[in-house]
């Protein structure tokens, strides 16, 4: 259903004297996701995660330098096509709250977002009134602008506005911080149940463990590139099967197992380097590590990033 392929992305900026700067934010990304798939995609704060996310959209800020190709229902996804499908055919759950329109009731934007995605009038406001039950929304809610809501009312009108029409990928950026266990539960088996019903649906998050539970595929993001894709499965069996010591790492920092911190460290601009971008933290590396970015390529059925795997 969506396919992206050798994906880079940077910013241009200029600094004093108009010297221009490119910040690498994204390198050489490969994704795929299928109809009936729930992909996880986990990475740490700062990855370029959403940014991802608004490339898929194209709604990325105007500095931003793309390549790359992607596809969506095995044609290009160019800039007019994103345009035409977004809202429609792929629909986002972003991550900033801000992407509600301020000046629209709550019940209005949700019934929108169902008759942009073609549904009649009619079915609008029953989908309307489902997707509220859905996500406990009172009804009295649909009447409300969205500063009259509290900050998980806004995450939960977000959730509705996204699934409440037929779009046939849903990318849902962090949908989740903040809100009820009961209602973040809830949610990802709603996300399960698209995928179940012939949608792809790729959830971005920094918490593995909430994922694991729903995804078919888990993508490791890390320094802007992806090192690792395996099968839910293979967490199992205290992760043997899994092919980078970064994925082990983040198996070991699931509740139960035994954790190791000594890998993780905040991912900021620029730290992209010569080699692996994880060699600073590595305990496996070698001297290739520090020279040659490893290659992608497929494993036991999934696909790894790393010299040594
Ligand atoms: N318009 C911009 N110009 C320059 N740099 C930017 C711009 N937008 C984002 N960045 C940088 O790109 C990097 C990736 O941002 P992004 O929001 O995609 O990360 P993320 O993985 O979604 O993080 P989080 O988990 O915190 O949501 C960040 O370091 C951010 O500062
Ligand atoms: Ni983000």
């Amino acid at each position: 259903m969506l396919s992206l392929h050798d994906i880079t992305l940077s910013f241009t900026r200029y600094e004093t004297g108009l010297i221009r700067k490119e910040l690498p934010v994204l390198n050489g990304l490969d994704l795929v996701v299928k109809k009936n798939e729930l992909v996880g995609v986990v990475g740490a704060s700062g990855s370029g995660k959403s940014l991802l996310a608004h490339a898929v959209l194209g709604i990325l800020p105007a500095n931003a330098n793309l390549t790359g190709t992607m596809e969506f229902k095995g044609a290009p996804l160019t800039h007019k096509r994103q345009q035409a499908v977004r809202g429609k055919e792929i629909a986002l759950i972003p991550q900033s709250i801000t992407f509600l329109d301020p000046l629209q009731r709550i019940g209005e934007q949700v019934r929108r977002a169902a008759i942009l995605s073609g549904v009649d009038k009619k079915t609008a406001i029953l989908r309307q009134k489902a997707a509220f039950e859905r996500y406990q929304l009172p009804p009295s809610t649909a009447r409300l602008f969205p500063f009259q809501l509290s900050g998980g009312m806004v995450r939960r009108a977000l959730l509705a506005t996204a699934t409440v029409g037929n779009a046939d990928l849903l990318i849902a950026d962090e949908p989740t911080p903040g809100l009820q266990p009961q209602i973040v539960s809830e949610s990802l088996s709603h996300f399960r149940e698209l995928a179940d019903s012939g949608k792809g649906v790729l959830l971005i998050t920094h918490e593995l463990d909430a994922v694991l539970h729903v995804a078919d595929k888990i993508a490791v993001f890390y320094g802007g590139t992806i090192l690792e894709e395996a099968s839910a499965n293979d967490f199992d069996h205290g992760g043997k099967n899994l092919r980078h010591p970064f994925t082990r790492a983040l198996w070991e920092a699931l509740p139960g197992n035994a954790f190791k911190t000594s890998f993780f460290s905040r991912e900021g601009p620029g730290s992209l380097v010569q080699g692996c971008p994880l060699y600073q933290y590595c305990a496996a590396k070698t001297d290739l590590c520090a020279i040659q970015p490893p290659i992608g390529r497929r494993l036991n059925g999934g696909f790894v990033r790393c010299h040594n795997a």
